[in-house]
Parts: C-alpha cells; sequence; structure tokens
C-alpha cells in the first residue's frame, strides 16, 4: 500500500501472510513507512493489526511476504541481530504491563540505556530528561505501582523514546485511558516523534486516535484494505 509519499520508506511489508495453526491472521498485507511518518492501522476486533506490528517489528517472522527495514529484509537475519534492531533502532508503546513494577519511574526509563551498556547516571539523566518533555519528571522516583494510568503511560512514551528510535511501534497505546488522557498521550508521544523524525506504526480502533496519524490504513480479515487521506 502506497502513501503518495515520495522518497524511500524507511520500512516495507509485503504480501505479508501469517497463520496460527488455523488462523490466517494475515493474507496479504502491505505497508510502506516513510521517515517521520506516523501511519495508524485500523480495523475490527481480530483482523490482523497487532500481528502486522508484531512481523514489522520482528518479533514474529512471516510465514511468507517480506519485511524490509532500511532495505534489509528482516526474516534473514538471525535472532540476536533481529534483537539488537528491535533495541537499538525501534521503540515500543503497548497497552498495558510494560514497565516493570519493581523498578522506579526513572530506572524503568534508563533500563533500554542500561541495556545497551549506558552507565547509570548518564543513563538516569537521560531518563529525567526524557521524563520532562513527556511532563511526569515529578513521579520519575516513583513505581509504576504508585502513579495514575495517564501518568504510567507517559512514563512508557518516554521508556520508547529515550533510545532515540527510528521507528515506533505503538499498540493500543491509549486503550487503557479515558479520552482526554488519551489525546494528551498522543499528543505527546507524537509531537516527540516528529521533533526526532521518528517514524510511528500506530495500532489502534480509535478515530479520535488515529486522527494524529499522517496516514490510515484499515485491516480486515487480514488484508490491508484501504487507506484514507491524511488526517
Ligand atoms: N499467538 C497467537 N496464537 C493463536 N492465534 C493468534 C495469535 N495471535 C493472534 N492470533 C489470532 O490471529 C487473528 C488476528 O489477531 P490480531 O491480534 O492480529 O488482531 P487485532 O486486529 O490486533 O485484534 P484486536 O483489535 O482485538 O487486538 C485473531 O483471530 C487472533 O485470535
Amino acid at each position: 500500500m502506497t502513501t503518495g509519499t515520495t522518497g524511500e520508506p524507511i520500512m516495507s511489508a509485503r504480501a505479508v501472510r501469517k497463520s496460527f495453526g488455523p488462523t490466517q491472521a494475515l493474507d496479504g498485507a502491505d505497508l510502506d513507512l516513510h521517515p517521520g511518518q506516523v501511519v495508524a492501522v485500523m480495523g475490527p476486533s481480530g483482523s490482523g493489526k497487532s500481528t502486522l506490528l508484531h512481523c514489522m517489528a520482528g518479533i514474529i517472522l512471516p510465514d511468507d511476504g517480506s519485511v524490509t527495514y532500511q532495505g534489509r529484509e528482516l526474516s534473514t537475519m538471525d535472532d540476536s541481530a533481529r534483537s539488537a534492531l528491535r533495541r537499538n533502532e525501534f521503540g515500543f508503546v503497548f497497552q498495558f504491563g510494560q514497565l516493570v513494577p519493581e523498578l522506579t519511574c526513572v530506572e524503568n526509563v534508563a533500563l533500554p540505556l542500561r541495556l545497551a551498556g549506558m552507565g547509570r547516571k548518564p543513563a538516569e539523566a537521560k531518563a529525567t530528561d526524557q521524563l520532562a518533555r513527556l511532563e511526569v519528571d515529578d513521579v520519575a522516583e516513583k513505581r509504576p505501582g504508585d502513579v495514575s494510568g495517564g501518568q504510567g503511560q507517559r512514563v512508557a512514551v518516554a521508556r520508547s523514546l529515550v533510545t532515540t528510535p527510528k521507528v515506533i511501534f505503538a499498540d493500543e497505546p491509549t486503550g487503557a485511558l479515558d479520552s482526554l488522557n488519551g489525546e494528551r498521550v498522543m499528543r505527546l508521544l507524537v509531537d516527540a516523534a516528529k521533533a526526532t523524525s521518528a517514524s510511528v506504526v500506530l495500532v489502534t480502533h480509535e478515530p479520535r486516535v488515529a486522527a494524529y496519524s499522517d496516514y490510515e490504513v484499515v485491516v480486515r480479515d487480514g488484508k490491508t484494505r484501504a487507506a484514507v487521506g491524511a488526517a
């Protein structure tokens, strides 16, 4: 599915198929993602949206078709190369359960940097800066269980951004929030992504959330079927 955007896409999915046992989750899905572009993946429950996101992020491998990142085919990389890609080039925001409950919010945000080998002090300084950008530096020393849903989701967004990823994969990032908090999280996520020219793959079934995207793709019965003009 093309977007009318000129230039090379940073990622492309082509004719992606994926089955889980007898269930055909994806049956020929296409998606181009250009640098700095926010694409909303919409569609009914069970249509294959999350499966498409997982295939694009290299979390699962398609049975057929291709997913390329900067021209490299993900399925030809070994597991450690795909892990390195997820750690270094991609960021992730999910609906629930992504923060480590035993760590403080600033430790959670610093975690991807620590895993990449950065020392505690510089990692936590960067994490604090990122929390401030998301307007939640006041909860830095609290544990995730002691902050509100909206604050926790902004901490999770801060963690997804702290490594300055090229692509952010967000699966129903506002699904657990009321509409006001959801819109706030989306505004901060999209503004932060635009500031670093990161691309975003945003899975959502909420039109109000999809309205923050540049472009919408609809998945139905495992196929990408329609693209709607920029919001
Ligand atoms: N790990 C799995 N094992 C078995 N079936 C799966 C698995 N993951 C997804 N499926 C099935 O594949 C189909 C597509 O699922 P997927 O999660 O991609 O849909 P979705 O559009 O993201 O749905 P929702 O909006 O409800 O999250 C569904 O029928 C689902 O039950």
